[in-house]
C-alpha cells in the first residue's frame, strides 16, 4: 500500500473515533496532577499509573524509575513521581525515537477565574477545556491514541519509540536530569532523535516547528522579621516589616520598559547578528491577535520583530508572588513576620545560570544593605534550568515540515518558544541526537492560564501530523 493510501486509512481512523480520544483526554484531566502542590502528590501518582495502564494496554513495556525525594522549603520530604520509561519496538532495522512529555500539571482552581471546573474537561464550540488539556496531557495521549491507530489498521509501526514521561516538569523536572545521565548508555543508547510535544504555535492557524527554547532561573527571597506575625496598631512604625524589606528589594528587579535592572545581566546574551535579525522578518505573527491573547490593551514593544526578540532572544523577569503575605478578601491589620517573594529570569544563549545566581545575590545584598535593615535576608535559586538551540535543517525537522505538509497543505514556520523545558538540553546532550519540538496546540490554548484549552482540531490533525512523522522519520 502506498503511504497515501495508508495515510487516507490512518486519517479516516483518527476521525471516526473522535469520541474516544475526548473521553480519553477527559479522563486524564480528571485526575489533579498538579506537581506544585504537595499534599496533591498521590493525584500525581495516580496520573502516573493511569498512563501506564494504558501504555501497558498498547503492549509498551513500562518501567517505573525511581528518582528519588523532594525536599521541601519547611524541610519535610516527599516523595518524587516515578518517571515512566517505555519501551514499544527493538526492531535492530527501524529507527528509534524518544518521546519525552510530561503528565503534572499547573495548579488550578475555580476561584482563580475559570468558567469551568478546572479538573472536568468541558467541551463548547470545538474547544476542551480543563487543567493540562493542552500542557501536556493532550500531547502525550496523542501520541498514544496514535501508536494504538497504527494497531487498529493492523500497519506495522515504522519506527521503535522510547518513552521518557516526567510528572514533576512544572516544578523544574527535579530528579529527572540525574535519571537520563544515569540511563545515557542503557536506555538511550542507539536512540536516533527526540521529540517533545509540548509547546505551542505561534498563532491559531499556522503550524510551527521549534528549535529554540529560554531557559529559567527561578528564586526565592526569604526575608524574616519577628517571631510572629504582630498587630499593625501595636508594631507599626517600629519594627522592620518583612514585607517592607521584600517590595523594596521586588521593586529594584525590572523597570517599565521589562529591563532588567540587575547589573550585569546582558553582558552574557549573545549579539544580535544581521543574519538572525532576518530570521524573524519572515515569520507569520500576528501582533493584534498576540495583544488579544493575553488580554492587554498595550504590549511594551510594538512591531512584530521587537515582540518575537523579546520572547525569545532577550531575558526577562517576572515577579510570580509572595508566599505568606495577605491575599484574602476584607481587611486583616497584621505585620506578617515571614515573607518569600517569588521571581524568574527566562535566559536566552549565552547566558549561564551560575553567572545569574550570583548577580541577583550580589544585587539583593546591595539593596539590602542600604536599607540598614536587621531582617533575615537570603536568596535561593529553587530551580535553574539551560536555554536551548537546535540545528532546524536537520533531517528531523525535514521529516516533521514534510509531515505537517500532508496534513495542513502548508509549510510550517522555524520558530523559537519563550518558555522553557528544561530537560530538552539534557536530551540533546545525553543522546547526541537532533531534538525536534513538535507542537501541536494553538496560541492561544491559554497553558499555565485561566480556561487552559485544546483545540478539537488541533487534537485531531495534531495526532494525523504525529502519524505521518513516523513515517517520514524511518525514512531519513
Ligand atoms: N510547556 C512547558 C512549560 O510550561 N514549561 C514551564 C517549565 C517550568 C520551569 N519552572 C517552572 N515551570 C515554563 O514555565 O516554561
Ligand atoms: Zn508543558
Ligand atoms: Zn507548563
Amino acid at each position: 500500500m502506498s503511504s497515501e493510501d495508508f495515510n487516507k486509512r490512518l486519517f479516516k481512523y483518527l476521525d471516526d473515533h473522535q469520541k474516544d480520544y475526548i473521553q480519553r483526554l477527559s479522563d486524564a484531566v480528571a485526575i489533579p496532577s498538579v506537581s506544585a502542590w504537595p499534599d496533591h502528590r498521590p493525584e500525581v501518582f495516580r496520573m502516573v499509573q493511569w498512563t501506564k495502564s494504558f501504555m501497558e494496554s498498547l503492549g509498551i513495556a513500562v518501567e517505573l524509575a525511581d528518582v528519588g525525594e523532594q525536599k521541601l522549603a519547611d524541610g519535610t520530604k516527599l516523595k518524587l513521581p516515578d518517571v515512566i520509561l517505555g519501551t514499544y519496538g527493538n526492531d535492530k532495522l527501524k529507527k528509534t525515537v524518544v518521546i519525552y512529555g510530561h503528565l503534572d500539571v499547573q495548579p488550578a482552581q475555580v476561584s482563580d477565574g475559570w468558567d469551568t471546573e478546572p479538573f472536568v474537561l468541558t467541551e463548547k464550540n470545538g474547544k476542551l477545556y480543563g487543567r493540562g488539556s493542552t500542557d501536556d496531557k493532550g500531547p502525550v495521549i496523542s501520541w498514544l491514541n496514535v501508536i494504538e491507530a497504527y494497531q487498529k489498521l493492523n500497519e506495522p509501526f515504522p519506527v521503535n519509540v522510547k518513552f521518557v514521561l516526567e510528572s514533576m516538569e512544572e516544578y523544574g523536572s527535579e530528579g529527572l536530569e540525574d535519571l537520563l545521565k544515569s540511563l545515557k548508555n542503557t536506555f538511550l543508547s542507539g536512540v536516533d532523535y527526540v521529540v517533545i510535544s509540548d509547546s505551542y504555535w505561534l498563532g491559531k492557524e499556522k503550524p510551527c516547528l521549534q528549535y529554540g527554547l529560554r531557559g529559567i532561573c527561578y528564586f526565592f527571597i526569604d526575608v524574616e522579621s519577628s517571631t510572629k506575625d504582630l498587630h499593625s496598631g501595636c508594631f507599626g512604625g517600629t519594627i522592620h516589616e518583612a514585607m517592607t524589606d521584600l517590595i523594596a528589594v521586588m521593586s529594584t528587579l525590572v523597570d517599565d520598559q521589562g529591563r532588567i535592572l540587575i547589573d550585569g545581566i546582558y553582558d552574557e546574551v549573545a549579539q544580535l547578528l544581521p543574519e538572525e535579525a532576518e530570521i524573524y522578518k519572515r515569520i507569520t505573527f500576528d501582533v493584534k491577535a498576540y495583544s488579544a491573547e493575553a488580554g492587554v490593551d498595550k504590549t511594551i514593544q510594538q512591531d512584530k520583530e521587537q515582540i518575537l526578540m523579546h520572547r525569545w532572544r532577550y531575558p526577562s523577569l517576572t515577579l510570580h508572588g509572595i508566599q505568606g503575605a495577605f491575599d484574602g478578601v476584607g481587611c486583616k491589620t497584621v505585620i506578617p513576620r515571614h515573607v518569600i517573594g517569588k521571581f524568574s529570569i527566562r535566559i536566552v544563549p549565552n547566558m549561564k545560570i551560575a553567572t545569574i545566581e550570583k548577580l541577583v545575590e550580589k544585587h539583593v545584598k546591595n539593596v539590602m544593605e542600604k536599607r540598614n535593615s536587621p531582617n533575615k535576608v537570603s536568596v535561593k535559586l529553587e530551580h535553574g534550568g539551560d536555554y536551548w538551540l537546535a540545528d532546524p535543517n536537520h533531517p528531523q525537522y525535514v521529516a516533521a515540515r514534510r509531515a505537517t505538509v500532508v496534513v495542513h497543505g502548508i509549510e510550517p514556520d522555524l520558530t523559537r518558544e519563550g518558555g522553557s523545558i528544561p530537560i530538552t538540553l539534557t536530551f540533546q546532550e545525553q543522546t547526541g541526537k537532533n531534538v525536534l519540538l513538535l507542537p501541536i496546540g494553538a496560541s492561544d490554548d491559554g497553558a499555565h492560564s485561566q480556561n487552559e484549552k485544546f483545540d478539537v482540531s488541533n487534537y485531531m490533525n495534531g495526532m494525523k501530523v504525529m502519524g505521518v512523522y513516523f513515517q517520514e522519520v524511518a525514512r531519513v
